[in-house]
């Protein structure tokens, strides 16, 4: 008998098959074409689909001296709103991760208080002797400035002496000095400074947030194992024609033009991660130019949406939210498999929903989407064997917890 046996349509390799789960003390023990027997029996309705636990690999959940902009809790009640189970938090704090005990500092403040699961980072800037101390789960350089300012004097030093993989923003400060807009060629000549880079070093590299034709054409063009990269949902659905009509919608990487929105859908099957890169800010801070879009809870939605138009399958959200996050960032007690924690996203394919961002526990209750209608919605959220969101509602305290990943964790 199963504390829990989950039935209805899973999402296996492409196909939705009809089957059960069999879940106890979190962990995912069978999953079966019949019928299993739990304590409790949550059956998933017609039109639904059980998902693995969504991954999230670039969040910015702020806290420390800014929890006007969001919250851990706030932030992380928001991923599972929005299906994401487990969530990579970005070390450009306020102040910023660049020491062990600042790092320490940040896995105090996750415990207690974090909805989802948790990957910690550290900021690598000529730093990497507290880095190794620090032991983070992925660490992250800035080549160019984004919010908070920091970034590295040497990117290849600092690459080469990281204990771990990097995420690395490839925007290049000197062109980034002369042209404040930050074309393309920033982030292009960033790319190619960091392919060079992770040619000769042969270590994990994932290059966040790439948002031109020239730079996913580089990085595919390089074909390096090692080197993986994200797209965002706003770089997917948004141009900086939005931006001209928004100016919330300021954002680093800046929103490109047509072209390149259209090169990501033609090379989508070969983007390893989507990421929202959700960067919560006040309005005031908006108002001041600060640079960033939140995104946890529209994410998972718009993609379902983009399905039902036929822009992509359900099984590209899960290989590129659940299966390579995983592999890339070497997780080892996540997956749709027995034994890993039982982290499911059940998401409603045909409801359709009007956004409406004052409905969102992120602090920033803002979207680009405010009003758009979408078919797809996230429905329920379970997080290691418990219902932690359910059609729109948190359930339970906060029970999220560091995940293992990367530093070679048995
Ligand atoms: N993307 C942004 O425009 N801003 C991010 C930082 C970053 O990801 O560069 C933030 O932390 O606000
Ligand atoms: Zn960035
Ligand atoms: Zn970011």
């Amino acid at each position: 008998m199963y504390d829990l046996v989950l039935k209805g349509k899973l999402l296996t390799g492409e196909k939705l098959i009809g089957g059960s789960i069999g879940v106890s003390d979190g962990k995912i023990l069978r999953v079966s074409k019949g019928e299993l027997r739990g304590e409790e029996t949550i059956q998933i309705g017609r039109g639904k689909a059980i998902l693995p636990g969504l991954i999230d690999v670039h969040v910015h959940l702020r806290d420390f001296d800014q929890r006007k902009k969001e919250t851990v809790e706030t932030g992380t009640m928001a991923a599972l709103h929005g299906g994401i189970t487990t969530v990579f938090d970005m070390p450009n704090t306020q102040p910023p991760i660049l020491n062990a005990e600042t790092f320490e500092r940040r896995k105090a403040l996750f415990e207690g208080r974090a909805y989802a699961d948790y990957a910690l980072s550290f900021l690598i800037r000529n730093n990497c002797g507290d880095a190794v101390k620090a032991g983070a789960d992925f660490y992250k350089i800035f080549m160019g400035a984004s919010t908070g300012g920091v970034f590295s004097e040497d990117f290849k030093g600092d690459y080469s002496c990281t204990p771990g993989i990097v995420s690395v923003h490839a925007e290049d400060a000197e062109i980034i000095a002369q042209n404040p807009e930050r074309p393309p060629e920033a982030e292009i000549r960033a790319i190619n400074r960091a392919l060079n880079a992770a040619e000769k070093l042969g270590k994990p590299l994932n290059i966040c947030h790439v948002s031109t034709a020239d730079g996913i054409w580089a990085i595919l063009g390089r074909n390096l194992p090692w080197v993986s990269f994200e797209v965002t949902p706003h770089h997917l659905f948004l141009t900086k024609k939005n931006y001209e009509r928004n100016s919330l919608l300021k954002v680093y990487p800046p929103l490109r033009d047509e072209e390149d929105r259209r090169a990501l859908w033609r090379n989508f099957s070969r983007i390893p991660l989507i990421a929202s890169d959700h960067a919560p800010h006040t309005l005031e801070d908006k108002e001041s130019g600060a640079a960033g879009i939140p995104g946890l809870e529209t994410e998972v939605a718009l993609l379902l949406d983009a399905v039902n138009r036929g822009m992509l399958e359900l099984s590209d959200i899960v290989e590129k939210m659940h299966d390579n996050p995983i592999r890339i960032f070497e997780i080892t007690n996540k997956g749709f498999e027995v034994g890993k924690d039982a982290d499911f996203t059940v998401v409603d394919l045909k409801r359709e929903w009007k956004v409406k961002p004052e409905e969102f526990y992120t602090k920033a209750k803002w979207s680009p989407w405010d009003g758009r209608r979408l078919r797809g919605k996230v429905v329920m959220t379970i997080l290691r064997g418990k219902v932690v969101m359910e059609e729109d509602e948190i359930v339970g305290k906060p029970e999220g917890v560091r995940i293992n990943a990367g530093k070679g964790s048995a």
